[in-house]
Order: C-alpha cells, then sequence, then structure tokens
C-alpha cells in the first residue's frame, strides 16, 4: 500500500546541507498501523511529509497503491492525494468555521457533490462521536475533541491512507487514550492504513503492527511491535521502551546484588506470566530467584511481561537454571549490559 524506496531528504541552508532523511525504505500493507518513532530532529516529519510529496525527496521513489507518486504530474498528484488523509499534532482547524464547515469545506475543494457533502459530514461526525458539536467553533472545544473534528474531516474524503503527524502530542494521557482507541477503531472498521509519527512509546505500544525507531535520519531498528518490545537491540530502542516501564533500579542496588548472585531482565512474550517458570527454577535447582520489579505490556498483537530477577546461588547453578529457563522460551539479558546506564 505505502512503499518508500531508499528515500533521502537534504536541505541545503545558509550554513550547508542537512540531511534530514537517509534512505530510508519502508512498507505498510493494507489495513496495517506502522508507527515511526524518534527523538525530535530524528527526520520524522520530513519522512512523513515525503509520502504525500508535501516534502519532494531528494532521491527515493514513493508509491501508492503501485502508483509512483514521485513521477505523477502536479494534477495527478493532487488527484492522488483525495487518497491520503492526514492529521496533525496542532489539529490544523479553520478557527471561523464551524466544525460541520470544517469538515464540508475540504470535500467541496475536491469536488464531492453538494448532495453528497451533508450526508457525509453527518456521517462521519456520528463516527467520532461529535454529532451535537456541528455548529460549534473549534474555539470552543477541548483538545480532544478538536482532534476528533481533524479526524473526521480526513476521513471524510474516504481515504485508503491516514497519516498522522504527533497527532495525540499535545493531548494528556487520557485524551491520548481516547484518540488512540478511535483511530483503532477506524482501522477496524475502515480497513484504514495508518502511518503515524510519534516520539510516545505507549502510541507504538497501544496500535501499531510495525515500528521503526529513528535517529539522526536513518532507521536504526525496525520490527513487529512485539518483536522489538521483546528483544529490543539498538539503544535508542531501549531508551524509548524505558519510558514505558516503570522499573527503576539503580545501579549500586543491582552492583550491591551482584555480588550474591545475577541480575537478569527476563523477558515473557504471550498470557504466561513468569511465576511458574520461577517456582519450578526454585524447586529444580539450587536458585533462590528474587523478583525485584515486574511489568506487562499490552500490545496490539499480543502481550510482554519482564520481570527484573536476582538470581541468588553459585555461578554454576545460576547457569544451568538460566538454560532453564531459555528452553521455555524465555529471554534472558544482563541487567547491567541493557539498562545500567541509562
Ligand atoms: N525546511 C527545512 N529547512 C532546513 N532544515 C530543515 C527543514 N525541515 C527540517 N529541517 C531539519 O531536518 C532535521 C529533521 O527535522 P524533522 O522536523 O523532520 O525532525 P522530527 O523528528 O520531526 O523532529 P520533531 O519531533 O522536533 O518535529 C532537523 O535537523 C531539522 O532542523
Amino acid at each position: 500500500m505505502i512503499q518508500l524506496e531508499n528515500i533521502s531528504k537534504k536541505y541545503t541552508t545558509k550554513k550547508g546541507t542537512i540531511e534530514a532523511v537517509k534512505d530510508v525504505s519502508l512498507h505498510v500493507k493494507k489495513g496495517e498501523i506502522h508507527g515511526v518513532i524518534g527523538y525530535s530532529g530524528a527526520g520524522k516529519s520530513t519522512l512523513i511529509r515525503c509520502v504525500n510529496l508535501l516534502e519532494a525527496p531528494t532521491a527515493g521513489k514513493v508509491r501508492l497503491n503501485d502508483k509512483e507518486f514521485t513521477e505523477l504530474s502536479k494534477a495527478q498528484l493532487l488527484a492522488e492525494r483525495k487518497n491520503i488523509g492526514m492529521i496533525f499534532q496542532g489539529f490544523n482547524l479553520l478557527k471561523t468555521a464551524t466544525v460541520g464547515d470544517n469538515i464540508a469545506i475540504p470535500l467541496k475543494l475536491i469536488g464531492v457533490k453538494p448532495s453528497d457533502i451533508a450526508a457525509r459530514v453527518d456521517k462521519y461526525l456520528e463516527i467520532v462521536g461529535l454529532t451535537d458539536k456541528k455548529n460549534a467553533f473549534p474555539g470552543q472545544l477541548s483538545g480532544g475533541q478538536k482532534q476528533r473534528v481533524a479526524i473526521a474531516r480526513a476521513l471524510a474524503q474516504e481515504p485508503d491512507v491516514l497519516l498522522s503527524d504527533e497527532a495525540t502530542s499535545a493531548l494528556d494521557p487520557e485524551t491520548t487514550e481516547s484518540i488512540l482507541d478511535l483511530l483503532l477503531k477506524i482501522n477496524a472498521e475502515f480497513g484504514i492504513t495508518i502511518l503515524l509519527i510519534t516520539h510516545e512509546m505507549q502510541v507504538i505500544q497501544r496500535i501499531c503492527d510495525h515500528v521503526y525507531v529513528m535517529e539522526a535520519g536513518e532507521i536504526v531498528e525496525d520490527g513487529p511491535v512485539i518483536d522489538l518490545f521483546s528483544q529490543p537491540k539498538h539503544k535508542t530502542t531501549r531508551s524509548f521502551l524505558n519510558t514505558i516501564s516503570q522499573r527503576k533500579l539503580s545501579k549500586e542496588f543491582v552492583d550491591n546484588l551482584k555480588k550474591t548472585g545475577s541480575v537478569l531482565r527476563l523477558t515473557f512474550r504471550g498470557e504466561a506470566t513468569g511465576d511458574p517458570v520461577l517456582a519450578a527454577v526454585s524447586k529444580e535447582f539450587n536458585v533462590k530467584p528474587n523478583i525485584l520489579t515486574a511489568n506487562i505490556m499490552e500490545l496490539k498483537n499480543g502481550v510482554i511481561g519482564n520481570l527484573d530477577v536476582h538470581m541468588a546461588g553459585e555461578k554454576e547453578e545460576v547457569a544451568r537454571s538460566l538454560a532453564f529457563l531459555e528452553a521455555q522460551g524465555v529471554v534472558i539479558e544482563d541487567w547491567d549490559d541493557q539498562y545500567g546506564k541509562n
């Protein structure tokens, strides 16, 4: 559905050339939700704006529904853009127009028949739960309600693809949850394909199938969300994961525990929790596992459990117990390697 092939974007400024995006490729299949996460300046906005050619890439190809966007004429591109809805952090609503008109005006501009416009406005306001706000002005709405209007406006074009540029970044955590629920609902009901950019790992956790971690213009790691959350490889991915885990152990505390055993992070995929396997460890081996922190993350496509554990015992016995845990499908990482330096 959305294919970016070797996209690069350079900006030439007085101070020199900035490579905002470097050789990025991604493929979002129909009906999937993919997220690009990165810190400020990573190149996320530039990348997402390359999808609908709001930003022309310096190199690379953009393909949507097998159409080569980079080779279309201006008129063809305008026509194809109807297929792409977009929502923004700042909502981009017209302040002097009512909610209903905010949805109707773009429909007029893209040539929807006047008789269809009123029906679409009502339909999509109902979907986002704002039927009663049709005659209100944006200034009379909360941030969450404004984003719902923006989502209704994007959906009313009946696009195949929705691009989301930090859509929840200006919202409080509860409102963020409700907007993410709405995005999941429209993805499920209309099969709309979503590509989003964010700096919030909980957005990736809650709604994405696939995640790309971006840094200094490049994708440094990507994969299905469940894989990246259970076995992150890049330090930036780990650092983002730490933003949603409540586990905070001090290095001093861990170093002290290491005198009497190993301190490990155990990751369990699926519904299984760590308790039964750890009970088996203390029964089968001369090792005493102590749970230091525990965390369960619900993802769009599964559940991951993490335990930070102190395995008290002789080195060889601890090693035997770890081989046993690995055979049960538990991912084991040394705590210090992974998290001590954050
Ligand atoms: N129009 C422009 N002209 C020159 N440099 C630009 C332009 N737009 C972006 N950049 C630079 O490109 C780099 C990537 O910026 P971009 O806005 O894409 O990052 P981002 O990950 O979206 O950051 P943020 O989360 O802060 O929006 C930055 O160094 C930025 O200063």
